[in-house]
């Protein structure tokens, strides 16, 4: 126990353990010493030094006290209880302290040795204290009132250089602040330990009350959403349910999930919470990826509802939408796979179109309201089943009606004649839903492209604007649009016409001879709609949207040059040149017509004869009129004709010169290979092979006459050339007669006849012979009839003569008809009855009551070529 006592272990503070004897230290020595800063019990200490022992700072106030004092008997529990610890300050004291020691009786190893954490944190704070901390003010002030100096700046007590002498001592008390320090750091571990624990408890506590709260704020936003939209419909009719609706709104008073939907239930008015909505826009947008091409478009939908399948609208991959474009597709419609138009080349988002007054829908104006015959449209209905889905063979479908709840018994997901409805609810989204924007062509002006992909047949954009009358038409392009070199008028129904210089996006589309769009119209609710719909190709992104105009110019003027590029291209905006005769013609008939029934008063379609002389001179000016009309329309139709025809010639002149010229190198080739072969059999090898020796040879051979074969051949071959030199200058000149340049040479086309001379090969072949050649040379006339007609002498109708004659009369000036003027109503009606018969059979067409002088305009309901769906362009003559 000796060593034990001299370890640091023994000089542990932590005296609760530790019974000391004191009994036998009463010597004052022991209190001379200095106390170690431990607070290793005192064995002798006065009461009053024990209530200040526990700093060791007090120690020289003990050695004060204790050098004259008598020691005095004490007994353990006397001095246990006391715990007044005093350290001994020498050797000697040391020594008694050892042996005092001896009397020990208990110690507590483990807080001696400092490993102890269970001691009670009071005690260990009281006594730590006094070891460990920074003293306080009082600790540093002893009970005498002289000023602590001694007290280490780390806060360990220093002894005095007197009292330090001792390094046991000194050890001691280093090893006790060690200790000490060490059971803080275990203690403070604990501390934070616990500390953590609690927090955690805590925080799951407050983690609890919190998601309750949540739930709670949750069903009171709920409930208030819903009370607020019943209430704000009777708001205006009920103030007090206004007050409801405010008292609900109070968190405080949330009601339960099943009160909510007993207050719910009375309005019947559920607010949906908002989905999620994905913009649309990149690869395919538009496209079903399990569309099957060999399907319908119906028979698709109906296919996607049955699956139920949650398709991923957000950049599909080619792999699943371009399956159909891999695919043999039995209807044999093909598209090729084109990335977007934009990935590569991004192109401005909007193009701003001046002047453009945006109207989606028709809006009728003027006298068209009144005018429009609403008790015209018949009614339709159809009795598909939910498996047809309305598709190819519905009776709407096949009428041109769109299906709705009173004319079909499907629901709009089965049935799939519904596409303006469609659109209305696509209008809704974004514009990418929404699928087209207006772009800049190169040379055509604006165009429209689509942004997504369009299935075949699928509606695309309506084509709505103003609805105006014919008369109110013509006055526009008369007046209004008498500068503009793009119209947007198109053929409507009830022989009216939608003005789209005020509509939708559908009026930028610009026209192709091979269009990927069909314009088509549909009645929807009673009322006839027009709108652009996807071709059999379908569309994919990007393509410039394109429909055939089938373009009526209404007048010579208006026949505009196409740029769509495609190699069917007609070269012109609406039909075949050909037909611009036919147009220009009947327009002048209806005009003349109408001018003539406006006169007369009478009703369409016929021509009463006039009873009076003011109606007689005004039909008189009518038909002067019409007359330098029809003259100037034919001029201008002849200027056309020599046009076409130099063009023509032109062409015809490339291709015979290149026939002579083929022909000519096969002649040559020919002949030069009979030399070569008479020449190898006739003449030894070497000698060919001779440069010197084979002119001589051919000389040879030349000079040997072979019955029928060089000479007829070189004879034809340059009658032949001669020939055709000959007709092209023809052609150059004076021959205007020639087929168009671009009239295709098919099997239903032949480019020529027996009856035609024109150079071919076969005329060539034919030329061989010298005998043909007379033949040729006579066959050879002006090829123009048979291609283009010319107004005055037309062979379109059997009586050619009569209508030549019936022409030119009518084409003629007057001073060729004897300078006669029509003076009576007979005349007058014979000269515009002849005319007009004349006309007609010119153009062959005969459509009676044509109307007002816009052909096609009639619409669909129309008879005739009113079924053709037109862009109208340019005014009347
Ligand atoms: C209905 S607008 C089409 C939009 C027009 N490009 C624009 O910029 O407003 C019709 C006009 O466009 C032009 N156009 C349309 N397609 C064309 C084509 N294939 N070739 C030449 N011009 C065309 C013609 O000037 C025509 O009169």
């Amino acid at each position: 126990m000796a060593s034990r006592g001299a370890s640091p272990s023994s000089t542990s503070s932590t005296l609760s353990c530790i019974t000391v004897q004191t009994g036998k230290h009463s010597n004052s020595r022991s209190s001379m010493s200095a106390s170690p800063p431990t607070s290793t019990p005192p064995t002798s200490q006065g009461d009053e030094a024990s209530i200040v022992s526990d700093a060791t700072k007090m120690e020289p106030l003990v050695e004060a006290k204790e050098e004259p004092s008598t020691p005095q008997p004490q007994t353990k529990e006397h001095a246990a209880a006391e715990q007044t610890p005093e350290a001994p300050k020498s050797e000697g004291t040391r020594r008694s302290a050892r042996s005092s020691r001896a009397s020990v009786t208990t110690y507590n190893v483990q807080i001696l040795a400092g490993t102890a954490i269970h001691t009670p944190t009071k005690y260990l704070e009281q006594h730590h204290k006094n070891v460990l901390h920074k003293p306080s003010e009082s600790d540093l002030v002893d009970g005498a009132g002289h000023n602590s100096d001694k007290v280490h700046k780390n806060g360990l007590s220093k002894p005095d250089s007197e009292d330090t002498d001792d390094p046991v001592e000194e050890q001691l008390a280093t090893e006790t602040a060690q200790a000490a320090q060490r059971r803080r750091s275990s203690r403070q571990v604990d501390l934070r330990k616990e500390a953590a624990r609690n927090l955690v408890a805590a925080g799951e506590a407050v983690a609890q009350k919190g998601q309750a709260l949540f739930n709670t704020g949750k069903q009171t936003v709920q409930h208030i959403l819903r009370s607020t939209a019943t209430d704000s419909r009777a708001k205006e009719s009920d103030k007090s349910v206004t007050g409801t609706t405010l008292k609900r709104a109070c968190p405080s008073t949330a009601p339960t999930p099943d009160e909510d939907e007993e207050e719910v239930e009375p309005g019947k008015v559920v607010v949906k919470s908002k989905t999620k909505k994905w913009l649309q826009q990149g690869l395919y947008v538009g496209q079903h990826r399990d569309f099957e091409a060999r399907l319908s478009e119906t028979q698709n939908r109906m296919r996607r509802k049955s699956k139920q399948v949650h398709e991923n609208k957000t950049l599909p991959l080619p792999m699943f939408a371009g399956e159909r474009l891999l695919k043999t597709d039995p209807r044999k419609e093909w598209r090729d796979f084109k990335l977007p138009f934009d990935t590569y080349s991004p192109l401005n988002r909007k193009v701003k179109v001046d002047g453009w007054q945006k109207l989606q829908k028709n809006r009728f104006v003027g006298e068209a309201s009144a005018l429009w015959k609403r008790d015209k449209q018949d009614a339709s209905s159809c009795s598909c089943s939910p498996e047809d889905g309305c598709g190819e063979s519905c009776h709407n479908r096949v009428m041109s009606y769109e299906c709705d709840s009173s004319n079909c018994k499907l629901t709009s997901e089965h049935c799939g004649n519904r596409p303006f409805a469609e659109l209305r609810k696509r209008a809704k989204g974004n514009r990418y839903d929404y699928g087209v924007e207006v772009m800049e062509t190169e040379d055509r002006g604006y165009g429209v492209r689509a942004m997504r992909t369009f299935e075949p047949h699928q509606i695309i954009v309506e084509y709505a604007g103003e609805i105006i009358t014919q008369a109110e038409c013509e006055r526009r392009m008369r007046f209004e649009y008498k500068k503009n070199k793009c119209y947007y008028l198109m053929s409507f129904d009830n022989k009216m016409i939608i003005d789209a210089t005020r509509g939708t996006i559908a009026r930028f589309v610009n026209h192709s001879c091979e269009p990927n769009c069909e314009m088509n119209k549909l009645v929807v609710g009673g009322e006839p709609r027009m709108a652009l719909f996807a071709g059999p190709r379908g569309i994919m992104t990007g393509e410039e949207l394109t429909y055939d105009y089938n373009f009526d110019p209404f007048s010579s003027k208006n026949i505009q040059e196409c740029r769509c590029g495609t190699e069917s291209c007609r070269g012109v905006l609406g039909p075949k040149p050909k037909d611009w005769k036919k147009l220009t013609a009947s327009a002048i008939i209806a005009g003349t017509k109408r001018k003539i029934q406006e006169v007369l008063g009478s009703s369409r379609g016929s021509v009463s004869a006039p009873n009076s002389p003011q109606k007689k001179r005004k039909i008189a000016t009518i038909a002067n009129s019409e007359l330098t009309k029809t003259k100037k329309v034919l001029a201008e139709t002849a200027a056309t004709r020599e046009k076409a025809e130099k063009d023509a010639a032109e062409h015809a002149a490339q291709i015979a010169s290149r026939e002579a010229r083929a022909s000519r190198r096969s002649t040559i080739s020919k002949k030069s290979q009979i030399l070569r072969r008479r020449t190898r059999t006739s003449l030894p090898v070497p000698l060919l092979k001779s440069k010197k020796q084979s002119p001589v040879s051919v000389k040879t051979h030349r000079s040997v006459p072979k019955p029928g074969a060089l000479k007829p051949i070189n004879r034809a071959s340059r009658l032949a050339s001669r020939v055709m030199k000959r007709n092209v200058r023809v052609l150059k000149g004076k021959n205007r007669s020639l087929p168009p340049a671009r009239t295709p040479r098919t099997p239903a086309n032949p480019p020529l006849d027996s009856s035609s001379p024109n150079i071919t090969s076969s005329s060539l072949r034919s030329a061989s012979g010298a005998s043909k050649l007379k033949q040729t040379k006579l066959q050879f006339r002006p090829l123009g009839r048979d291609i283009i007609s010319d107004p005055l002498d037309s062979p379109m109708t059997s009586d050619d003569d009569e209508d030549d004659s019936t022409m030119r009369e009518f084409a003629a000036p007057p001073s060729r008809r004897g300078n006669k003027r029509p003076t009576t109503a007979n005349s007058v009606k014979k000269t515009i009855n002849r005319s007009v018969r004349g006309t007609k059979r010119m153009v062959g067409v005969a459509k009676a009551g044509a109307g007002l002088g816009f052909k096609g305009m009639g619409g669909l309901n129309e008879g005739g070529s009113g079924s053709t769906i037109r862009m109208i362009t340019g005014a009347d003559d």
